[in-house]
């Protein structure tokens, strides 16, 4: 039924303008799925290849699509994930790109949930699945990699802890994500938006904890919930191999260690996304022992209920980058409390979800995130419901981001 009699891939446009790779699976019962990659502009050096579309779309026609097309069926993810990564033959997807993996990874997995006639979350997770929903990380001030002459921490993030519904909190989001543009507007500094939709003013970082702050705690007034603030330092960018070097100061490793453990005590940070250079597990290690070590639920939200621990999750990005080994040694060395899981960084949905059974089995809480080059794709909102990730950074405004926010919304509301 769910055999793949077809599978077509296309350049099409992301939210930068760059060209993406986007595949559409047919099966031979009439089931249909449209999956597009995404593309990271902070990348972690240890992710999976992305080549450029048109390469990616090449190579991939070449060595994967006659593998599939009347051979797998889109209903058996692990069988289309194996073979793309057969077809591959590479660790990191360097023959087809893991922007055409991805993409013909999440259109299978559409088509099959097609077939089935059911929600793709619950295609992927499961008939007693959706009743457990992500909080959204909303970006609302941002720099680094995502926008010139702004903050160096790339990312500042409401995090909606109290919400008692997947609709409060993304509306919360973007209601802070306004209170921030007054705030700034109020403090005579202008700014333009970043990749990913975020404010992205020509501030220090110390200024946008007070932005954000403020904002933060004038939108947890009118909602009448907690509103935590997050981080993603994405300090890989930052660091030079001796120090981190900030527009405004340079640290150590322990410096910056000190630096981000005074951050979590003074802004009761609830999340810091790769607060140290991606190879530095022990810098990750001591500040997680610092700040992290209490015993973290990593299961969702039900209705109404706190996420989260009391400890801050110290997740990593450019330290795991989705992958199973990495993420093994960070378990066996304490580094890090969480782990960010971007399915364009490892190539299929079958390694995504890997990722995330290892992490649940070892207490590591799974976030399951955009990348700051986006589509219209809203596989990454069904990846969280499916696996009950307690949260899911996707941007607070902007089409691509609210692509997903959206979606969540609905299946919500129909779940
Ligand atoms: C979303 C992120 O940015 P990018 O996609 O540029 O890696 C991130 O670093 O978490
Ligand atoms: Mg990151």
């Amino acid at each position: 039924m769910t055999l793949i009699t077809e599978i077509r891939l296309r350049r099409i446009l992301d939210s930068r303008g760059n060209p993406t790779v986007e595949a559409e699976v047919r099966t031979e019962s009439g089931g249909f799925g449209r999956g597009a990659a995404p593309s990271g502009a902070s990348t972690g050096e240890y992710e999976a290849i992305e080549l450029p579309a048109e390469e990616a779309i090449a190579r991939a026609r070449e060595l994967a699509v006659p593998r599939l097309e009347g051979q797998v069926y889109a209903g058996d993810q692990r069988s289309v994930d194996r073979v793309l990564r057969e077809a591959d033959g590479t660790e990191n997807f360097g023959e087809i790109g893991a922007n055409s993996a991805v993409a013909i990874s999440m259109a299978a997995a559409k088509a099959g949930a097609d077939m089935l006639g059911a929600p793709l979350y619950q295609h992927l997770g499961g008939a007693f699945r959706g009743n457990e929903f992500p909080t959204p990380l909303g970006n609302v001030i941002g720099g680094g990699e995502h926008a010139a002459d702004a903050t160096d921490i790339q990312e500042f993030l409401a995090a909606p802890v109290g919400a008692p519904s997947v609709a409060d909190a993304v509306f919360a989001n973007a209601a802070v994500h306004g209170e921030v543009s007054d705030v700034l507007a109020d403090r005579g500094v202008p700014a333009a938006k970043g990749d990913e939709g975020a404010w992205a003013p020509a501030i220090d970082d110390a200024e946008a904890f007070e932005v954000v702050a403020e904002a933060v705690s004038t939108v947890e007034d009118e909602v009448g919930f907690e509103i935590g603030i997050g981080l993603d330092v994405a300090a890989s960018e930052l660091f030079d191999g001796d120090a981190y070097r900030y527009a405004d100061a340079e640290r150590t490793p322990d410096e910056q260690i000190d630096y981000v453990a005074d951050l979590i005590d003074e802004y009761d940070l609830v999340y810091v996304e790769d607060p140290l250079d991606e190879d530095d597990f022990d810098g990750f290690a001591a500040l997680t022992d610092r700040v992290g070590s209490e015993a973290h639920s990593a299961s969702g939200r039900s209705s109404g209920q706190r996420p989260r621990g009391d400890r801050t999750l110290i997740c990593g990005d450019d330290l795991f980058v989705t992958n199973v080994e990495r993420l093994a040694t960070g378990i066996e060395r304490g580094a890090a409390n969480s782990v960010l899981v971007k399915p364009n960084q490892i190539g299929t949905l079958t390694d995504a979800f890997d990722a995330i059974e290892l992490a649940v089995e070892n207490g590591y809480a799974p976030v399951i995130s955009h990348r700051s080059g986006e589509t219209e794709d809203t596989t990454i909102a069904h990846l969280a419901v499916a696996t009950a990730a307690p949260y899911i950074k996707t941007g607070a405004v902007g089409g691509e981001r609210t692509a997903k926010l959206n979606e969540l919304i609905r299946i919500e509301e129909n779940a």
